[in-house]
C-alpha cells in the first residue's frame, strides 16, 4: 500500500544492467517521489549502489556497462544521446560515502562548482556559501574559519561541507551512497537530521546498510536482492508488515 500523491521524479522501467556479461540489475521498476527519502537496502552485492549511480550516469565512467530500458526524469529518458550530462549531474547532484573535500578552503569548496557555472561576482558566491553552508547545517561550526582548508574538518564536517557543495549547485534531487557509514553516531544524527530537513526541498535517495537509519529518514524504501527490487513501498508498512519472507528476513537481521 503506498500513501502518496507526491509527483513522480524518476520513472524507472524495465532496467537491465549489465557489467559485460555480468547482470547487476534485473528488470527493474521504481518511482522516486518528489521531496520524499526513497532508502535503497540489501545486503551487499545486490545493486544498490550500480542503481543509484544510473540516476545520474555515473556508470557512464565504467566502460563494460551496458543499460537497457528506461530511466525517466520528469518523463525525459536520461539515456538519450542528446542528453547534456554535465546539467544532469547538476540537477541530480552525488554525495559519496567517504567525505571527499577538495583540498582547498571550506570557501573555495562551495564556490568551485558555482564558478564553473560561470558566476564570478563576489557577493553572489557570498551568498551561494552561506545558503549553502546553512542548509547543510554547518554554517555555525565553520563561519569564522571559511578560509581554512577544508582538510581541517572533521570526517562529520567534511560529509557536512560535501553536502553543501551539492547544494551550492542548486540540485533537485541528492543521491547519496551511504553516506554515514565512515562516520561516528554522533556525526551520523547529525547527517540523519539533515536528510530529513533536505526533504522539504530536494527529493534524496539514499543507499544504506543501516535498518534504523532507514526506518528513521526514509518514506520509501526498495529491498534489492540480487539485482531484483523483492519489495518497494512505504517505509512504515515495509518494516512493521513486510509482504514478502525475503524482506522480513532481511529486515529482522537474519540474513545481510
Ligand atoms: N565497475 C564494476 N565492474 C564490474 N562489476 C561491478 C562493478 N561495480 C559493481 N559490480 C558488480 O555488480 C554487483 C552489484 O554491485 P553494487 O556495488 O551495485 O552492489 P551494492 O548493493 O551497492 O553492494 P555494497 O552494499 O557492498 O556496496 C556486484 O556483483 C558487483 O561485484
Amino acid at each position: 500500500m503506498m500513501t502518496t500523491n507526491k509527483p513522480i521524479t524518476f520513472s524507472i522501467k524495465n532496467l537491465d544492467l549489465f557489467y559485460g556479461e555480468k547482470q547487476a540489475l534485473n528488470q527493474i521498476e521504481l518511482p522516486i517521489y518528489e521531496k520524499e527519502v526513497t532508502a535503497l537496502i540489501g545486503p551487499s552485492g545486490c545493486g544498490k549502489s550500480t542503481f543509484l549511480r544510473v540516476l545520474n550516469r555515473m556508470n557512464d565512467l565504467i566502460d563494460s556497462c551496458v543499460i537497457k530500458g528506461d530511466v525517466l526524469y520528469h518523463q525525459d529518458d536520461i539515456y538519450r544521446k542528446d542528453t547534456d550530462i554535465i546539467e544532469l549531474r547538476t540537477k541530480v547532484g552525488m554525495v559519496f560515502q567517504k567525505p571527499n573535500p577538495f583540498p582547498m578552503s571550506i570557501y573555495d569548496n562551495i564556490t568551485y562548482g558555482p564558478k564553473c557555472q560561470g558566476i564570478k561576482n563576489k557577493q553572489v558566491l557570498n551568498e551561494i556559501v552561506e545558503t549553502s553552508l546553512k542548509q547543510a547545517a554547518i554554517w555555525d561550526e565553520v563561519k569564522d574559519r571559511l578560509k581554512e582548508s577544508a582538510l581541517s574538518l572533521s570526517g562529520g564536517q567534511q560529509q557536512r561541507l560535501c553536502i553543501a557543495r551539492t547544494i551550492a549547485m542548486k540540485p533537485e534531487v541528492i543521491l547519496m551512497d551511504e553516506p554515514t557509514s565512515a562516520l561516528d553516531p554522533v556525526a551520523t544524527a547529525k547527517i540523519e537530521d539533515l536528510i530529513v530537513e533536505l526533504k522539504k526541498e530536494y527529493t534524496i535517495v539514499i543507499v544504506t546498510h543501516n535498518m534504523q537509519q532507514a526506518a528513521r529518514i526514509s518514506d520509501k524504501t526498495a529491498f534489492f536482492l540480487m539485482g531484483e527490487v523483492v519489495e518497494f513501498g512505504d517505509t512504515n508498512h515495509m518494516f512493521s508488515t513486510p509482504k514478502h519472507k525475503k524482506t522480513e528476513e532481511y529486515i529482522t537481521g537474519r540474513f545481510g
